[in-house]
């Protein structure tokens, strides 16, 4: 509260304060703090941030975009507020996630704040607490699907493009897989979309198992990977390490995919299951018997890798800890869900239960371990390290289409920043404390391939990617008038 009164009181200092403290205050800009802000969202409500969409306003959201105050936008992050991290459906509150995700945009990745707009889409929502909550912000009624939801977002994708033009990127931000996999699909080729969710996690992740490849000395194609979750961060994580590994070994995608397992709330996705799965799963449909649970599917598959993307806190006991390192002399452990209550377990938790020898890291951050007079610093595997990098190198390149391409380059930029002091730690991401330039080294990535493939409407390249991403970036300073 105190932070989104200086940001509003103050925007230069807001920034100058979360730059140059960016570990201290990204827990709570970011990750555990600001789900928290969105589940109180109601009753600590002062004043507006970003602009909110809801039914009533069908018919005019040209209109309504023409009614904030910027006209130069670069980058849109917009929820329907659905599944917000892993508290479920909180509705317009959900607004606290744009809001911050755009934070780090100009803090992390440096895009000029005015030049960032933070949406909701209000359709309701299925959540009795909130309905029944006096201080609730939103509509008071049942989500709206199908048709009726489908044309809305319709309208907004098509008022945007018509207000800001082709160039805007619009980040889809914690939207229930139910949608998100056909926003993303139906505006891909209209529209410079981005799901952080299924791309911006899938890069992070695949970073931090390229960097870990100097730990556990195999190379990424002889490892086996273990999902538990099976929704956009699950399966985007999985068809982003299947491409990498098909490049690398020169073999179909199809084939890379055989190496990846995934564990939903019915357990092993196996080919008997086929028919009742969601289309995004079928490609996870291996040959395999029926296992019921997370441990079952660990002695079955005997994975390297165990990724939990469920929502699920604590969902990683110490027995599944435990069979992780019986297979494994350095098991590979990522507890990605957030917020830190939703963690499947905590860094104490995952080095403790392997005695030391997990490689460690996790959405929500944690404090270092101290295991036998050994202290082990677990890094963040989340979607902050490469979202605003990956998008200042659209804006600076002046893309017109995502191409998964460029999500490959985006974590070969990360993975690449990964020092020996970090290696040394145990850490498998480079410290939040260097972002700036981590994010200058993956948006020049992301630009050269988008001129690579043809994508990019700024025209002469830049003879200078990485400078000219440098000196692109926002930077809270008073000009020098003399
Ligand atoms: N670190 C990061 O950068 C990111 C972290 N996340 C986190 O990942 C989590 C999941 O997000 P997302 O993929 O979008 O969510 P989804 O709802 O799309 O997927 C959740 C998956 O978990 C499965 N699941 C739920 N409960 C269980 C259970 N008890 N046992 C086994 N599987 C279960 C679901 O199964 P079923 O399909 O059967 O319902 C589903 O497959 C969230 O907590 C989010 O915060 C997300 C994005 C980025
Ligand atoms: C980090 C993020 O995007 C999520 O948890 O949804
Ligand atoms: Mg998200």
């Amino acid at each position: 509260m105190a932070l989104t009164e200086l940001q509003e009181r103050n925007e230069r200092l807001f920034y100058k304060l979360l730059i140059d403290n960016v570990e201290e205050l990204l827990p709570i800009v970011y990750t555990p703090t600001v789900g928290e802000a969105c589940q109180k969202f109601g009753s600590i409500f002062r004043r507006p941030q970003g602009l909110f969409i809801s039914l009533k306003d069908k018919g005019k959201i040209l209109d309504v975009l023409k009614n904030w105050p910027e006209r130069n936008i670069q980058v849109i992050v917009v929820t329907d507020g659905e599944r917000i991290l892993g508290l479920g459906d909180l509705g317009c509150q959900g607004m606290g996630i744009p809001v911050g995700k755009l934070a780090l945009y100009s803090a992390l990745g440096g895009v000029r704040p005015s030049a960032c707009l933070p949406v909701t889409i209000d359709v309701g929502t299925n959540n009795e607490k909130l309905l029944n909550d006096e201080f609730y912000i939103g509509l008071r009624q049942k989500r709206a699907t199908g048709q009726e939801y489908s044309e809305l977002l319709n309208e907004f994708m098509s008022a945007v493009k018509q207000n800001y033009g082709e160039k805007v990127l619009i980040q889809f931000e914690d939207f229930a897989n139910h949608n998100a996999f056909e926003l993303l699909a139906k505006y891909s080729d209209t529209h410079l979309v981005f799901n952080d969710d299924i791309q911006g996690t899938a890069s992070v992740v695949l970073a931090g198992l390229v960097s870990a490849q100097k730990l556990t000395n195999s190379p990424l194609a002889e490892h086996t990977f273990l999902f538990l979750g099976a929704g956009e961060a699950g399966t985007g994580i999985a068809e982003l390490i299947a491409l990498y590994m098909s490049k690398q070994m020169n073999a179909s995608v199809e084939e890379s995919r055989k190496k990846i397992w995934l564990v939903d709330s019915k357990g092993l996705i196996v080919n008997s299951r086929k028919d009742s799965l969601q289309d995004f799963k079928k490609p996870w449909a291996h040959e395999h018997e029926p296992v019921k649970d997370l441990l079952g599917a660990i002695k079955a598959i005997k994975p390297t890798v165990l990724i939990g993307s469920s929502g699920v806190g604590r969902s990683f006991t110490k027995e599944v800890i435990e069979a992780m390192s019986s297979i494994n002399e350095r098991p590979l452990i990522m507890a990605l869900s957030n917020p830190t209550t939703q963690s499947e377990c905590t860094a104490e938790e995952a080095y403790t239960w392997s005695k030391g020898r997990a490689i460690f890291a996790s959405g929500s951050p944690f404090d270092p371990v101290e295991y036998e007079g050994k202290v082990f610093v677990s890094t963040q595997a989340n979607n902050a390290y490469i979202f605003p990098g990956f998008g200042l190198g659209l804006v600076i390149s002046g893309a017109i289409r995502v191409h998964d391409d460029m999500l490959l380059a985006a974590a070969e930029a990360l993975a690449g920043q990964v020092s020996k002091e970090n290696y040394e730690k145990g850490m498998i991401y480079p410290s939040f404390s260097s972002i700036r330039k981590i994010s200058a080294q993956i948006a020049a990535n992301v630009a050269t391939k988008a001129y690579e493939l043809g994508l990019a409407g700024r025209l002469p390249r830049p003879k200078d990617i990485v400078k000219c991403a440098e000196s692109s970036m926002y930077s809270p300073t008073y000009r020098l008038y003399r």
